[in-house]
C-alpha cells in the first residue's frame, strides 16, 4: 500500500464510468466538508449596522458565550425589545466543530484569548518560564465552542453554591441529573459511542480499587459523561441559543466587536448608560435603555469593570485609573480547578494494536460523509472517575479525566504544546511514544481552596489581565494533601490485574525539577504535584454574589452589581466557585434564572 501523499503516477488517468463515480465522491466529500461547522448556523454578522454615534438598545449583551447566548435567546423572545449582543471574536473556524479535534485549539490559539499566569515560586514549575497559560473562547459560542463538551451540572459544594443552585433548578425540570429536560430542550446532548478497549481495561482496574459505575454526577465512581454533541458534531451555547433566534428582527449580533469600557450617567446618579466599544477598528459609544449586561467570562468581566473604574479603591487610584465606584471585591476571590496530569505506559499492544494509516484515511472518510468514526466523539477522555479525599467519603472532591495516546499519536504534540510544558519533559514524553502507547489521568481537584486575583496589565482593553494564582502557598496546605491522596489513589490501580494484564505503568517522565527524589517517594510526588499541576479552564468568583451587607460582593442576589443601577453581571464570574463541575451547564442556567428577573422587572403583568 503506498503512503499517504505519494502519488503514484504510473496509475492511467481516469475515464469513462469509473471518472463520473470518482467525480461523484469527491463532490460529496466536499459537500460534506462545507457543512462542518458552517457559520451559516448562525445569526448574521451586523456589526456594519453599528455606525454614527449614538446607536440605543434595550438590552446590551456583552460577549456571546454560554450565558451571553442563553440570555439573547430569552430577552428577544420580547419582541417589542431590542436586543444586541457583542462578541469580540468571529463564528468559530469549522475545526471546532470536529469532536475529535478537540484539542488542537490549544496549539493553534486560533479563536482565543490566550492569558498567562504570573509566575510564582510554587505552581508550574515544569512549564515554559515556570508560568501556565489560560485559555478562553474569543468566538460566538465562547468557550463552549472550543472545550472538551462535557456536560457536567454541577454539584454544590457548600452552603453558598447550593442556595445558587437551588435558585436554577427549576431549569432542570425537577430531575436534576436528566440532562435531557434541561430548558426548553435546546441543549442537546449524547453519550459517545466510543467503546474500545482502553475504557474496558480502566473499569475493570477501578471496579478492583472500589470505585464502581455511577450514572450520578454526584457520587463516586466512574461514569460516562453526556458531551454536548449531536449527530457527531460539537453542539455548543451558540448552536442551542442563537440558531433558533436568528431570524427574530428584534435581535442583532454583532462580532468583531469589543466592550472597553462601562459608561455610568453621572457621577452622582449610579446607572448604567451605555458601553464604548471599539466595532472593527472603529470606536463608538452604544447605549442600553434598560440594562447592560457583561457575560463575557470570569476574567474579562473583571478586567472591563476594573478599566471602567470599578474596584478597590487604591488599586485604582495607583493605576490612575478614575474612580467611578470603589467596589473591593472586584478581580478577588477567584477559583479555579487544579489538574495535574499523571502519565501510564502500556507495554503490551493491547489496545489499538495497528491504527495504520489507511485507518485513518478511513476514520476522515467515515466522519466527513457520515459523522461517525473517531472523529465523532472524544476518545477517552468523557470516561471519568470521581473520588473524595477527605473525611465525607461520598462527596466528591477530585474528578480523573483520561486521554489515550496511540504511539507516534500527533494529539500528545499538539496537547505539550498548547500547555507550554517544558521543551525537554515534551521531548521525554514524545520519545516515549514513539514506542509506547500513554494513557494520561488528569488528576482534577475540584474543590482548591486556592483564591487567584485578577488584575491588570494595562490601562486599555487591548493588554492582557494579571492573573495572579496562589496555589500551593502552604507546602502542607489542604489542597497539596488532596492532590497526594488521589495520586496515591492512582498509583494503586498498577496493582490491580486489568493493569498488569496489559503491562500498564506510571512512568518516571524525567521531570527537571524533581530529578534529586527518588520516584513516587511522597518528596517526588509532592515535587511531581508542584511542577505539573496547573489550573485549569474552570473559573469562578471574580465577581462574587452575595447579600449587600457582605462588602466583599460585587452582585446582588438578582444580578444587578451593588450599587449601580442597571448593570447586570450573569456568568461564572459571580460563583462563589465553580463547584464540582464544569461550569457551561451552571452559565446557561443563570441566564435563563436572570432572564426572568429582567422580564419580571421591566413588562407589566409578567407570568412565567
Ligand atoms: C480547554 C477547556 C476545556 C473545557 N471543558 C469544559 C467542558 O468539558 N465542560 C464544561 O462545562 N466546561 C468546560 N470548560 C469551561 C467552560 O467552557 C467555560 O467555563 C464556559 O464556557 C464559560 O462560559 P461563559 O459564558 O462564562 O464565558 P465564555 O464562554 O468564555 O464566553 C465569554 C464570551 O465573551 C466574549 N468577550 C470577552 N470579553 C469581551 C469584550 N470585552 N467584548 C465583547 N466580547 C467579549 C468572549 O470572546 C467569549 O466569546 C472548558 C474550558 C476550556 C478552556
Amino acid at each position: 500500500m503506498p503512503a499517504i501523499g505519494v502519488i503514484n503516477y504510473d496509475v492511467t488517468p481516469l475515464q469513462g464510468a469509473l471518472a463520473n463515480i470518482f467525480l461523484i465522491l469527491i463532490n460529496a466529500l466536499f459537500f460534506n466538508v462545507k457543512f462542518i461547522g458552517s457559520p451559516s448556523q448562525f445569526p448574521e454578522d451586523n456589526s456594519f449596522k453599528l455606525t454614527g454615534d449614538e446607536q440605543v438598545f434595550d438590552f446590551i449583551i456583552v460577549g456571546a458565550g454560554a450565558a451571553g447566548s442563553a440570555l439573547a435567546n430569552r430577552l428577544s423572545e420580547e419582541d417589542q425589545w431590542s436586543v444586541l449582543l457583542i462578541e469580540a471574536g468571529d463564528y468559530p473556524q469549522s475545526t471546532s466543530g470536529v469532536p475529535g479535534m478537540f484539542p488542537t485549539f490549544l496549539d493553534s490559539g486560533v479563536d482565543t484569548w490566550q492569558y498567562t499566569f504570573e509566575k510564582n515560586k510554587n505552581f508550574c514549575l515544569s512549564f515554559k518560564d515556570k508560568q501556565c497559560r489560560m485559555f478562553r473562547g474569543k468566538v460566538v459560542g465562547g468557550t463552549s465552542a472550543l472545550n472538551n463538551m462535557h456536560y457536567i451540572r454541577g454539584i454544590a459544594r457548600d452552603n453558598k453554591t447550593k442556595l445558587m443552585y437551588n435558585s436554577i433548578e427549576h431549569y432542570l425540570n425537577g430531575d436534576k441529573y436528566n440532562p435531557n429536560l434541561i430548558c426548553k430542550g435546546e441543549i442537546v446532548l449524547e453519550k459517545s459511542h466510543q467503546n474500545n478497549r482502553a475504557r474496558e481495561i480502566l473499569k475493570a482496574a477501578y471496579r478492583k480499587i472500589g470505585f464502581n459505575s455511577n450514572n450520578d454526577q454526584d457520587s463516586i465512581g466512574y461514569t460516562d459523561n453526556y458531551l454536548m454533541t449531536k449527530y457527531g458534531e460539537r453542539y455548543h451555547a451558540g448552536h442551542a441559543f442563537l440558531t433558533p433566534v436568528k431570524r427574530r428582527s428584534n435581535f442583532i449580533l454583532a462580532k468583531n466587536t469589543v466592550a472597553e469600557g462601562i459608561v455610568l450617567n453621572d457621577p452622582k446618579d449610579k446607572r448604567v448608560k451605555g458601553v464604548n466599544v471599539t466595532v472593527n477598528g472603529a470606536k463608538l459609544f452604544l447605549q442600553a435603555r434598560k440594562e447592560l449586561i457583561l457575560t463575557a467570562g470570569a476574567i474579562n468581566n473583571a478586567k472591563l469593570l476594573l478599566l471602567s473604574g470599578i474596584g478597590p479603591k487604591d488599586y485604582l487610584t495607583q493605576r490612575n485609573i478614575p474612580i467611578a465606584l470603589n467596589m473591593p471585591g472586584v478581580g478577588k476571590n477567584v477559583n479555579f480547578h487544579l489538574t495535574v496530569p499523571l502519565f501510564f505506559g502500556i507495554n503490551s499492544s493491547v489496545i489499538y494494536e495497528d491504527y495504520t494509516e489507511i485507518d485513518l484515511i478511513k476514520d476522515t472518510f467515515d466522519y466527513v460523509m457520515y459523522r461517525t468514526g473517531n472523529f465523532s466523539n472524544i476518545g477517552l477522555h468523557d470516561f471519568v472517575t470521581l473520588m473524595s479525599t477527605e473525611s465525607h467519603p461520598n462527596v466528591p472532591n477530585v474528578a480523573i479525566y483520561h486521554y489515550y495516546f496511540k504511539v507516534g499519536d500527533q494529539m500528545l504534540k499538539t496537547w505539550l504544546n498548547g500547555l507550554h510544558f517544558l521543551p525537554k519533559l515534551t521531548a521525554n514524553l514524545l520519545k516515549i511514544n514513539e514506542r509506547q502507547n500513554l494513557i494520561m489521568f488528569m488528576i482534577t481537584l475540584l474543590r482548591s481552596n486556592s483564591m487567584a486575583e485578577i488584575r491588570l496589565n494595562d490601562t486599555h482593553f487591548q493588554g492582557n489581565p494579571k492573573i495572579i494564582g496562589n496555589f500551593f502557598n502552604d507546602p502542607d496546605g489542604e489542597d497539596l494533601v488532596a492532590l497526594t491522596s488521589a495520586f496515591s489513589k492512582i498509583n494503586d490501580l498498577q496493582d490491580t490485574s486489568p493493569f498488569i494484564e496489559s503491562g500498564i505503568e506510571m512512568l518516571d517522565i524525567g521531570v527537571p525539577e524533581c530529578r534529586n527524589y527518588k520516584f513516587c517517594t511522597i518528596h517526588y510526588v509532592k515535587c511531581y504535584i508542584k511542577s505539573l499541576a496547573f489550573p485549569t479552564s474552570n473559573v469562578a468568583g471574580s465577581l462574587k454574589r452575595g447579600p449587600e451587607c457582605d462588602n466583599n460582593a460585587v452582585v446582588k442576589p438578582d444580578y444587578e452589581v451593588r450599587f449601580i443601577r442597571c448593570l447586570r453581571v450573569c456568568d461564572a464570574s459571580i460563583l462563589p466557585n465553580p463547584g464540582l463541575g464544569n461550569t457551561v451547564a451552571s452559565d446557561a442556567m443563570m441566564a435563563l434564572d436572570l432572564s426572568e428577573v429582567l422580564k419580571k422587572k421591566w413588562l407589566k403583568d409578567y407570568v412565567s
